[in-house]
């Protein structure tokens, strides 16, 4: 007879990430928040919600947690002498925006032109996000995310393009749904050089 694989007797495999402690005054001025927008925090469906909200706001912020640069510590120098453009191309990221802590949600391409060694490619994502997973506005995210990288691999250049929708002005305020803010950082041969630039845009799809 086949044996039937229950989840459970995986112990803890199956028990997921131990949830961080909620302090009290946290807790409470998510109460205090329900009720300002009108509802009752301590009926039923609420009951819980605040601890939620808070451990979902430890979430999106956990790149305060992260030093950035230090996913740039480990390069590559073999890399058969390749001297172009490495792209990390239309990398989907989630951040929140500084005024009104609503989501922005965007993509971000990110390119260097290495001089002597590269860096594994997930990391331009991993420094995307830990600048990202923070409160921020769209330009600042765009300088981090460059010149973490422009000092981490010190490049030939480093070109950063982010476009992103921010919930503050399509759910709120001008409510103006289907505009995308673009932000650009130029760096080096990138900044200096109008072919490098066109070509790196190009290849990025602008
Ligand atoms: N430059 C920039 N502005 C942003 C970003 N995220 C949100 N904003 C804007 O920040 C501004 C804050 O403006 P305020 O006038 O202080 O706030 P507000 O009264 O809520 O503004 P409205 O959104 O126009 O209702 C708004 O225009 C937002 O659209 C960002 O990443 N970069
Ligand atoms: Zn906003």
């Amino acid at each position: 007879m086949a044996q039937i694989h229950d989840p459970a007797e995986d112990g803890d495999l199956v028990a997921g990430p131990a949830k961080i402690a909620v302090p009290e005054e946290v807790a409470n001025a998510i109460r205090t928040l329900i009720r300002w927008s009108g509802d009752d925090p301590d009926r039923e469906g609420l009951i819980d919600t605040p601890h939620r909200v808070a451990r979902a706001w430890k979430e999106y912020c956990q790149g305060y947690g992260e030093d950035p640069a230090y996913h740039l510590g480990r390069v590559f120098e073999e890399v058969g002498g390749y001297d172009e453009i490495v792209l990390l191309k239309d990398i989907p990221f989630q951040s929140h925006c500084e005024h009104h802590m609503a989501p922005i949600i965007g993509k971000a391409s990110i390119a260097y032109l290495p001089k002597d060694h590269v860096v594994g490619i997930s990391k331009l994502a991993r420094v995307l996000h830990a600048f990202a997973r923070r409160l921020q506005v769209q330009e600042r995210l765009t300088a981090e995310v460059a010149d973490c990288i422009w000092n981490g691999l010190k490049p030939v250049g480093v070109a950063v393009v982010i476009e992103a929708s921010h919930a503050c002005m399509t759910a709120r305020g001008v409510r103006t749904p289907g505009v995308g803010m673009v932000t650009s950082r130029m760096m080096g041969v990138f900044r200096d050089d109008e072919r490098s630039r066109q070509e790196v845009l190009k290849l990025m799809g602008y």
